[in-house]
């Protein structure tokens, strides 16, 4: 098995709900997105999947989040924004792009700050 990965990031608003604390008020991250996939076989040129690809469609997935206040997402509507969501979220979607027989998601950490992240896998 091969497992690959990439970093991506967006920049949202949020504020945490049912949190006492500073966090329940509206503010920002620039949020660093890891995603990893693993491969069980390689093509001729070498690759699990090509960089580009992952990086490109992860992109579009992710960028949805940049620029926006994640409250507002249906994804959120009754679900606190925290880092652990928004990880569980972009695995979600990221496995129904990327999943077959050869590529699976492997996790998804969402990087909060340089020194705090949250990550899903199952
Ligand atoms: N387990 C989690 N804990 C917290 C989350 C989260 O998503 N998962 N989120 C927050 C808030 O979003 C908050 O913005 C972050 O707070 P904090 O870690 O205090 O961030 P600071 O930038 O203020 O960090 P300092 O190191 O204290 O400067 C809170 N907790
Ligand atoms: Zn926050």
């Amino acid at each position: 098995m091969y497992r690959l990965t990439i970093r991506t990031s967006f920049a949202a608003a949020h504020n945490l709900i049912n949190y006492q604390g500073d966090c329940e008020n509206l503010h920002g991250h620039n949020w660093k997105v890891d995603v990893a996939v693993v491969a069980n076989e390689l093509d001729k040129a070498g690759l699990g999947i090509d960089f580009k690809v992952l990086k490109r469609d992860a992109g579009v997935i992710i960028n949805e989040l940049d620029h926006k206040y994640l409250n507002d997402n249906p994804a959120f509507r009754d679900l606190s924004p925290s880092s652990e969501h928004i990880s569980r979220y972009l695995y979600e979607r990221l496995s129904k792009h990327f999943n077959n027989d050869n590529i699976k998601v492997e996790s998804v950490t969402v990087w909060e700050s340089d020194n705090a992240s949250a990550c899903y896998y199952e």
